[in-house]
């Protein structure tokens, strides 16, 4: 909805007045839309009223006018009126996203496509209801990971555990067209991730299910993976280790995030626990994604 905002331009202790003469002549409720516009560098001071339907402006005009009289006589400065026009805020917070390169990949939001050039990977994420648009640092390290990985191997098969918006499962899907397995205990985010996927034309290779952890059938059906990935925070990770192994091949590779820096040895010791060895470290803002061999 639109706004209206009626103003006068004063002197610090005249906007203070006036804001006072507006709150006895308005009331408690109103008031609260009664606001202070400073701009001290300048020595503005604007007392405003904002409004938003149009069809109060005159009368509140009138009782603003009667205040400045009363305050400042019959040679009081003007009420002026201002038009602010509709703003999609969710737009404005999505132009601040700014595309995010990893790896091969480009993760942008639909107002950013004018970034993708010829050979990149690109992921179009919105952000919406689930986590996962490429901006925080252990999805960046997942991406980065997953990019290493599948320059080295050519796995058969993969588990995206904890998908958010689906974007780790696409950019596996995006490098090796094999079978992937997208979970989210978020019944939310699993219908964000599947929206995704098709908005990226991945339309078939990927199949969602909500689950915690490995509480699936899917997991019957697709196990063991060769390469499994989890950006799910250092304690669950630490539960699921031995899951995580028993669903993994012999020799596959697993990509863990959602680790600060300084729980990596704990996250590490559980899984080295169930047989798994660590092969590399990426870092990025306090956060490490690990790369692990079974
Ligand atoms: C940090 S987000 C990661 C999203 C996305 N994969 C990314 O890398 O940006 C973690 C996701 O894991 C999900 N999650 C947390 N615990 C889980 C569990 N035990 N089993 C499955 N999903 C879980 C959350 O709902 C959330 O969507």
């Amino acid at each position: 909805m639109s706004q209206l905002r009626l103003y006068v331009t004063t002197d610090e202790t005249g906007a203070g007045q006036v804001l006072d003469g507006l709150s006895a002549a308005l009331g408690e409720e109103p008031y609260a839309l009664a606001t202070m516009e400073i701009d001290e560098k300048a020595n503005i001071w604007e007392a405003s009223v904002y409004l938003e339907d149009a069809s109060e402006v005159a009368a509140l005009a009138e009782i603003f006018a009667s205040v400045l009289e009363r305050l400042f006589g019959s040679d009081h400065p003007p009420v002026e009126r201002e038009d602010i026009p509709d703003i999609d805020w969710i737009a404005k917070s999505l132009e601040g996203l700014k595309p995010v390169r990893a790896g091969r990949f480009l993760v942008h939001g639909s107002h950013d496509r004018h970034h993708v050039r010829p050979g990149d990977l690109a992921i179009e994420i919105d952000a919406g209801q689930a986590f996962g648009t490429g901006h925080h640092g252990t999805t960046i390290g997942c991406l980065e990971m997953i990019d290493t990985v599948l320059k080295a191997e050519r796995p058969q098969n993969a588990l995206d555990l904890g998908t958010g918006t689906g974007v780790l499962a696409m950019a596996v899907r995006m490098l090796a067209p094999i079978p992937v397995l997208a979970t989210d205990v978020d019944p939310v985010a699993v219908r964000v991730a599947r929206a995704n996927a098709r908005l990226n034309g991945i339309v078939s290779g990927v199949d969602f299910a909500t689950a915690p952890g490995f509480h699936h059938a899917a997991f019957a059906r697709a196990a063991p993976f060769d390469l499994i990935i989890a950006n799910i925070l250092a304690r669950p990770l630490m539960k699921l280790a031995p899951g995580l192994s028993q669903h993994l091949a012999l020799g596959g590779s697993v990509i863990l995030s959602g680790i600060l820096a300084e729980q990596r040895w704990k996250v590490l010791s559980a899984y080295n626990t169930v047989g798994l060895r660590h092969v590399r470290t990426y870092w990025r803002d306090g956060w490490v994604t690990l790369l692990l061999k079974g």
